[in-house]
Order: C-alpha cells, then structure tokens, then sequence
C-alpha cells in the first residue's frame, strides 16, 4: 500500500494516535518521553507508531501532515502538534478534555 494511505488509515483508525520515537515505555528522545507522558497522564487508551521502526513514515509524515519534526498527536484525525504544544495544553487542562471527548465521540 501507498505509504500516504497507511498514514491516513492509521489517522482514521485510532481516536489517539503518537507518532515517536520509541515506545511509551522505552522513548527514545526526551520530546517523545514528554509526550507519551503527558498523553499516558489523561488516562485513555491510545495508540502508537515508533517512526524508528518505520523510516518510511518517518520520512514521509512530516510532508502530509505540515509538522516538521517528532512527536506528532493526531485525535479524532486532526493534528494537535508536538511535545511543547501537548505539555502546555495539558497544563491548561486541554488536552485531558480533548481526548476524553474524542474517545467518547467515537465509543458513542
Ligand atoms: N518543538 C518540537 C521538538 C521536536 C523535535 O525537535 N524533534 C526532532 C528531534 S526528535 C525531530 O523530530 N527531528 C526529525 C527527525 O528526527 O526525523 C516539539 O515540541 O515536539
């Protein structure tokens, strides 16, 4: 399958959704760690690719989804950004709400 195709049905499969580096157990870069942290911390499942294990989604998301660099969020589809943008919106209690309301949208 085309690469961008497995990119979008991953997007579309998962409600949340980590690109990283690594696993969220095993990260392997502090921007991936703070991530996965953050996102284990608003206590939904979510999902995960490890773009080490992957170049071809490394080398490739970056361009489809306009976001440069690792990690990248993706809930209910949309992007929501990297490790700077999910720490300051968990911060704010944003991110919590976020996810909670995209898992519930789709269990619904
Ligand atoms: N400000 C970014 C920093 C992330 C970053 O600089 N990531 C680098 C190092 S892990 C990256 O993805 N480089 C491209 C690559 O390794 O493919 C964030 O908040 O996520």
């Amino acid at each position: 399958m085309d690469i961008i195709e497995t990119i979008k049905e991953q997007i579309a499969n998962n409600t949340v959704l980590l690109y990283m580096k690594g696993s969220p157990n095993a990260p392997q870069c502090g921007f991936s760690a703070r991530a996965a942290q953050v996102v284990m911390g608003c206590g939904e499942k979510f999902a995960y690719v490890d773009i080490l294990q992957n170049p071809e989604i490394r080398a490739n998301l970056p361009k489809y989804a306009n976001w440069p660099t690792f990690p990248q969020l993706w809930v209910g589809g949309e992007l929501v950004g990297g490790s700077d943008i999910l720490t300051e919106m968990f911060e704010k209690g944003e991110l919590q709400t976020l996810i909670k309301d995209a898992v519930g949208k789709a269990d619904a």
